[in-house]
C-alpha cells in the first residue's frame, strides 16, 4: 500500500488477484492494506485489478445510455415517475431538480432471477427482474461488468473475513441470491453555474457490505476524514475507488468504518459515474462478527429502511411496507 503525495487516500496494488494461484503471501498483504484503509478512512483506490474493462469501456456503457431519447429512457423508469410502468426498484431514474442530488441513474440487479420474497403488494420489490431498453446497445457489456464486479467483490469479501480474523469462506453466505447493484449515473451540467448548487450528490453513506466506484476525469468526489475534515477523491487513472457501506461496518463490530462522502458540483461541466453496491441476499441475515449467535438484521429490511432517506425514492414509508420480519416469514434459507 502506498500513499501519493498529492492524495490523501492510499492506493491498493491488486497484481495478486489476477493470477490464478496468488500466494498466501499476497493476500495477505492485501487484506491488511484493506484492514487499514478500511479502519481509518474507509476509502481507498485500487490499482491493477483483475477487471477486463477498460476506463473508457466502463464509461461508454453510461454514455450510450445517457444518450438515449428522454421517451426511452422514460420507457424503463422507477413506478415512481412513471406510475404506469411496473419495476419498482430496478431501471432509470431522472435528476430531481432543486436537490443536492442532481443526477440521473441507471440500476440494474443480478442477470439470474431472484427468489421472490416480497410481497408483490409491496411499493418495493428488490428482488425484481432487470428492465432494458431494447435502443440500449449495451446489454451484455453492462450485464458483463456487473459479473466481473461481482466477482472482484466476492474476492475482497474473502480478504475482509481474513482481516476479521476468520476464514476465507466466513461470508459466503453472502452470496446466496446477492442482490448487488450495478448503477450508471450522470450528473448533467449545471448552466448557468449556481452558487446554489454546490454539491450534486448529497453527504451520505452507502448501505451494503463495500462499493466499488468508477468516476470520470471530472473530480468532485470528497471523502470526510477521520478529522471531520471533506478531502477530494479526484480520479486517477485506472483505479477504482473502494469504500466499506454500513452493513459491514456494522458486521465487522464497527472496524471498518462506513465513510461519509458527497459529490461538489463541476460549473458548467457534465459528470459521469458507475458505482457497484456489493450487496447480500434480501433474506440473507446478517451478524456483527462480535454477536455471531444474535438475532442479527435481515437484509432487505435493512435497505428498505435506508430507502427512506434517499431522494430517488423519497415515497419510501417503511412503517407501511409489507416487509417481512422473520426468515420464516419470507420462506428463504438464511
Ligand atoms: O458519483 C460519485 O462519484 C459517487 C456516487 C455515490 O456515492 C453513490 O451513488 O452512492
Ligand atoms: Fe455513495
Amino acid at each position: 500500500m502506498s500513499t501519493s503525495p498529492t492524495l490523501s487516500l492510499p492506493l491498493i496494488d491488486l497484481t495478486p488477484l489476477s493470477s490464478p494461484n496468488p500466494t498466501t503471501e499476497a493476500l495477505a498483504a492485501i487484506s491488511q492494506s484493506l484492514s487499514t484503509a478500511f479502519s481509518t478512512t474507509g476509502f481507498a483506490y485500487l490499482v491493477n485489478t483483475p477487471l477486463s474493462f477498460t476506463h473508457a469501456d466502463i464509461f461508454f456503457l453510461a454514455h450510450e445510455f445517457f444518450s438515449l431519447p428522454e421517451a426511452e429512457k422514460s420507457s424503463v423508469a422507477k413506478k415512481t415517475f412513471i406510475p404506469q410502468n411496473v419495476n419498482t426498484y430496478r431501471g432509470f431514474f431522472p435528476a430531481q431538480a432543486g436537490s443536492d442530488n442532481l443526477k440521473e441513474g441507471f440500476e440494474i440487479g443480478p442477470k439470474v432471477s431472484l427468489p421472490q420474497i416480497f410481497d408483490p403488494r409491496a411499493k418495493f420489490n428488490l428482488t425484481e427482474a432487470n428492465v432494458w431498453s431494447e435502443d440500449y446497445r449495451c446489454r451484455d457489456g453492462a450485464e458483463q461488468l456487473y459479473s466481473e464486479l461481482q466477482e472482484l467483490s466476492s474476492k475482497l469479501l474473502s480478504l475482509l473475513a481474513m482481516a476479521l480474523g476468520k476464514g476465507a469462506s466466513y461470508f459466503d453466505g453472502y452470496l446466496d441470491n446477492s442482490m448487488s447493484t450495478l448503477r450508471l449515473l450522470h450528473y448533467p451540467a449545471i448552466t448557468p453555474p449556481s452558487p446554489q448548487q454546490e454539491l450534486c450528490c448529497t453527504p451520505h453513506t452507502d448501505s451494503g457490505i463495500l462499493t466499488l466506484l468508477h468516476q470520470d476525469q471530472t473530480g468532485g468526489l470528497e471523502v470526510l476524514s477521520t478529522s471531520d475534515v471533506w478531502i477530494p477523491a479526484p480520479y486517477v487513472p485506472g483505479s477504482i475507488v473502494v469504500n466499506i457501506g454500513d452493513l459491514m461496518s456494522q458486521v465487522s463490530g464497527g472496524k471498518f468504518k462506513a465513510t461519509y462522502h458527497r459529490v461538489r458540483s463541476s460549473p458548467g461541466k457534465s459528470r459521469y459515474s458507475v458505482p457497484f453496491f456489493f450487496e447480500p441476499g434480501a433474506g440473507c441475515v446478517v451478524r456483527s462478527v462480535d454477536d455471531e449467535a444474535g438475532e442479527g438484521v435481515l437484509y432487505g429490511k435493512h435497505v428498505l429502511e435506508k430507502m427512506s432517506g434517499w431522494v430517488e425514492f423519497q415515497d419510501v414509508d417503511v412503517e407501511k411496507e409489507p416487509v417481512f420480519e422473520t426468515v420464516e416469514e419470507i420462506g428463504v434459507a438464511a
